[in-house]
């Protein structure tokens, strides 16, 4: 595991063998068949480039462009890789996933920010290798990490209140990328 510290306070934790390939394979394949995908409009009403599916603990809503959403349930699958998770770091009780279909689905420059989101974010990817990218608010300083099947990215510290973060389009071909954020939702 790599630790990064980054100014001001943020910190991500990178693992690029956190699965191994043909685990990697069986997460993919099952998430990929089994759960409930779907293309949602974004801000000014376009279609998000990419597919989302959104599961947590019973209860749990999340707000997506401005529309509250309740949470699915978990899978087998999905719960067998929390615990994976939370045995490196954090305390989940949310996922929201991101299926990149091809080079030209992508995710802009964003922070996960949200006054109820924990501050560490367990992000794990699956399929394609594509490029995640940071960027600090007010430096514009930029790092690049390639993040592939089986890769471990933890975002905590402060990171998500002076950095934001992208997964670019690529014209390189690539095929299917599956990526699960995992958060802590605490509601008062
Ligand atoms: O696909 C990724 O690696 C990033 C996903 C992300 O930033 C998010 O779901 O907020
Ligand atoms: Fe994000």
């Amino acid at each position: 595991m790599d630790t990064i510290e980054l100014k001001d306070g943020g910190l991500l934790l990178c693992d690029d063998a956190f699965l191994t390939p043909d685990v990697a394979d069986r997460y993919f394949e099952s998430l990929r068949d089994n759960c409930q995908w779907e293309q949602k409009p974004g801000i000014f009403g376009y279609m998000q480039p990419r597919l989302i599916a959104s599961y947590g603990d019973d209860g749990i809503t999340y707000k997506y462009s401005g529309v509250e959403n309740v949470a699915l349930p978990w899978t087998a699958t999905l719960l067998e890789i929390r615990k994976k998770m939370e045995a490196v770091n954090g305390d989940y009780n949310f996922c929201l996933m991101n299926r990149y279909r091809s080079g030209t689905d992508s995710m802009g420059w964003h922070a996960d920010n949200e006054p109820e989101m924990s501050n560490v974010i367990g992000s794990l990817s699956l399929g394609a290798t594509r490029k995640f990218r940071i960027r600090h608010n007010v430096t514009r300083e930029t790092q690049t990490f390639e993040v592939g099947h089986g890769t471990l990215i933890i975002m905590a510290g402060t990171m998500q209140d002076y950095w934001q973060h992208e997964v670019p389009k690529t014209k390189k071909k690539v095929g299917e990328r599956i990526n699960l954020t995992f958060r802590k939702i605490v509601k008062d």
